[in-house]
């Protein structure tokens, strides 16, 4: 009898310690299940909400770089020449009446636009200004027009250019000048040495600041080029005009002067060996060619026939 109730006594008493343990367990589980679902919910909400960071340029460009983009068409289907100056105006004209002329070529690099290529050639990273997947500052397409010594060209601000809220670095908005410089240098070189010359001093006055996402314009020529010196002038602006692509109330088109966010003064010297690389990448040289697809003018190096 008294084990009897012994038994029952110690039975009861597991139970009813047990109980309010699996209780507790239930309830924990209960509890991380619920935190989980708070916390994934909550990141899922703050990733949508961040997505938009992570947004490519927009698809439809301000009207100054549909302009840009549309007035660079050429007719001529025939290979024009390697030779500067062949198949392009002599007439010197302002940047602005020179965007509508059609004498303007798409410079274009193999090692922008063909990654595989860059890796299996000696790059090992990718470019600052000219990366296709790049968030920071992009520049979307170069214009140069040999004859005039002048580039243009459309520059993205991506969200990886940031630095005070909403605002970029003006070392987003001076590596575009450093660029630039370079390229015009590079393009403009008559040092005979293919592939050389390097940006040296680039007094770069930041006039007003550049919101994250903007699509602006950059353009500028060749001052002068003294023995191996290339003096180089350029702007950062919006491009002038109605920006947003559309037109005032009453139908009108508006015609502003450009809103200037920067400006250079660089200096670039020709004929600088950069690269201690021997190899055709190394002797690439400029074509200038009707592209097959586009109908357009394009300033191609020599690399796109290379493996
Ligand atoms: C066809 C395919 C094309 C492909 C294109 C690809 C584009 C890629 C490019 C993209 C580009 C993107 C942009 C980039 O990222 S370019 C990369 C960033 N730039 C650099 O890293 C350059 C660093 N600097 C140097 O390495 C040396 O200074 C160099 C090598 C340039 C000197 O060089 P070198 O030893 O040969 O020159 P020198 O000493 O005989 O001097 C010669 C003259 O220059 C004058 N001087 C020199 N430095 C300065 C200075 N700081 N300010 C004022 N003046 C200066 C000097 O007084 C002299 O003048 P003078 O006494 O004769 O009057």
């Amino acid at each position: 009898m008294t084990t009897t109730s012994n038994r029952n006594i110690s039975t009861s008493t597991v139970r009813s310690s047990f109980l309010p343990f699996l209780a507790g367990i239930a309830f924990g589980i209960a509890s991380s299940i619920l935190y989980t679902r708070v916390i994934c919910s909550r990141n899922q909400k703050s990733s949508s909400s961040s997505s938009s960071l992570w947004l490519q340029p927009p698809s439809t460009l301000p009207r100054f770089a549909q302009e840009i983009l549309s007035n660079h068409h050429h007719t001529n289907t025939e290979k024009i020449s390697n030779d500067d100056s062949n198949g392009e105006s002599t007439n010197a004209s302002s940047p602005n009446t020179a965007l509508s002329s059609e004498n303007w070529t798409e410079v274009r690099l193999r090692e922008w636009e063909d990654l595989n290529w860059r890796d299996a050639n000696g790059w090992q990273g990718r470019d600052l200004c000219h990366n296709p997947q790049g968030l920071g500052v992009r520049i979307l397409h170069y214009y140069y027009k040999a004859s005039s010594k002048e580039m243009v060209g459309v520059v993205w601000f991506g969200p990886h250019a940031e630095s005070h809220r909403g605002l970029c670095h003006g070392g987003a908005m001076t590596s575009l000048m450093d660029d630039f410089c370079g390229h015009l240098a590079f393009l403009h070189s008559t040092s005979g040495q293919p592939w050389s010359g390097a940006t040296v001093q680039v007094n770069v006055s930041l006039k007003k600041p550049v919101k994250v996402g903007s699509i602006l314009r950059i353009i500028g020529r060749i001052d002068k080029h003294e023995g191996r010196k290339i003096y180089v002038h350029a702007t950062l602006d919006d491009g002038g005009g109605d920006n947003n692509g559309g037109s005032s109330i009453d139908g009108e088109e508006q015609n502003k002067d450009p809103l200037v966010y920067a400006t250079l003064e660089g200096l670039s010297i020709d004929g600088v060996k950069m690269s201690q690389h021997e190899d055709p990448v190394s002797k690439r040289t400029w074509e200038v060619e009707v592209c097959e697809h586009s109908g357009r003018l394009q300033r191609r190096d020599s690399g796109w026939k290379l493996l």
